[in-house]
């Protein structure tokens, strides 16, 4: 078990005599924080060699979402904190969707600016892809909404410019993100920086071409139909830098007005609406916004993507004179960093294919 110490790994030897089962061994081991619940688990189901990732030790699971599952994870040498995405089994089971994760790997690699999550590594351990990313300790812009919290319109301001300049960095290096939405818009540094999330997969999940492998579009809708731009509802591949700003813009107006911007009892009601219908303007639901704010949120959302900014730098531009600086905002959310164990001694143990082939929290 080469997540301990060899002095803990001794006391365990020792605690053998104390529990007569590897369950109440194991239970005692979480209790004392040497081992983290998720380890804990695996362990006892016989899949300990899948925490090891790489460089990395999965310390706890954060999310699932279309693609795979996310990790915390902990470096194996240095003990810095990162995010790991392991690519559900079915996105990646042959060599094109293999192929195509890296191409994206790559194109992720070229961003680096403080609005948009920063990539360490990403990789195959036998056929499983995974990127390993900067833990952003959130909340994100979803769980902000869902709290009913009402934020100062500054601050959403802010977040919005914040998020418009990683945008920009994304598209003057070729890549369009095509999912902003609030559950991809998070925090970090204590509220005051925001941090574009789900960067670099979102290509392939948008591109509805070959190998079955991506989401149908009526799936993708379930997530996304209140972002996504109206070209965008039409044809998923029909997506340039200014289809960004659009969902910034529904972002924004969720943000500000505490609804989205088209409701209805269905996704793909909700996004046929935004083909068909101007967006009700904001200043109807919020009176009390500042004069011109209305004028920005509607430019963004223009059904036309030529009726946009012409940049996302422009949109950030066009945004700063609304905009507050985030004074520690929100409270982060509380993440189960604190029952990590010490950093452990690894022997030099590395997943292998088969290990890491059904990477769930529930093997
Ligand atoms: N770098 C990160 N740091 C911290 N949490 C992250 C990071 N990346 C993703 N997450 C969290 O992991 C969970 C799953 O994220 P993921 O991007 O896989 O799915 P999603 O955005 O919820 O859905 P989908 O990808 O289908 O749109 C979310 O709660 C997300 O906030």
């Amino acid at each position: 078990m080469a997540l301990l110490t060899p002095e803990r790994l001794a006391d365990i030897d020792s605690l053998r005599t104390q529990f007569s089962s590897e369950e109440q061994l194991t239970t005692e081991l979480v209790r004392r924080k040497w081992l983290t619940p998720l380890q804990g688990r695996w362990l006892l189901r016989g899949h300990g060699q899948r925490l090891f990732v790489g460089s990395y030790i999965l310390v706890d699971r954060i999310g699932e979402g279309g693609m795979g599952q996310v990790f915390l994870a902990q470096h194996r040498s240095f003990g810095r904190s990162a995010a790991i995405k392991v690519l559900r089994p079915d996105r990646r089971d042959n060599r094109r969707g293999r192929a195509r994760f890296l191409r994206e790997m790559r194109a992720l690699g070229r961003l680096d600016h403080p609005n948009v999550v920063h990539a360490y590594d990403a990789g195959l351990v036998g056929r499983a892809c995974y990127l390993v990313m900067e833990y952003v300790p959130g909340p994100d812009l979803a769980q902000v909404l869902a709290s009913g919290e009402r934020l100062p319109i500054g601050h959403s301001c802010e977040y919005a410019r914040q998020a418009a300049l990683g945008l920009h960095h994304m598209h003057e290096r070729g890549l369009i993100h095509r999912d902003i939405k609030p559950g991809n818009v998070s925090l970090a540094e204590g509220g005051r920086t925001v941090k574009l999330l789900d960067v670099g997969l979102v290509k392939e999940r948008m591109n509805p071409d070959t190998d079955g492998e991506v989401l149908t579009q009526a799936g993708w809708l379930v997530g996304t139909a209140d972002y996504a731009a109206p070209e965008q509802v039409l044809n998923a591949r029909n997506v340039g830098r200014r289809s960004d700003q659009y969902s910034l813009g529904c972002t924004l107006y969720h943000l500000l007005a505490g609804e989205v911007p088209f409701p209805g009892s269905t996704p793909v009601a909700r996004a046929l609406r935004r083909v068909t219908e101007n967006v009700r303007p904001i200043h109807d639901l919020r009176p009390d916004l500042p004069a011109g704010l209305s004028e920005v949120v509607g430019r963004l959302m223009s059904r036309e993507p030529k009726g946009r900014f012409p940049s996302a730098r422009a949109a950030a531009d066009a945004l700063a004179p609304f905009a507050t600086p985030l004074v520690k905002a929100v409270a982060e959310t509380t993440v189960h960093i604190s029952t990590c164990p010490t950093l452990p001694t690894i022997d030099g143990v590395t997943a292998t294919e088969s290990e890491l082939s059904t990477p769930h929290d529930a093997p």
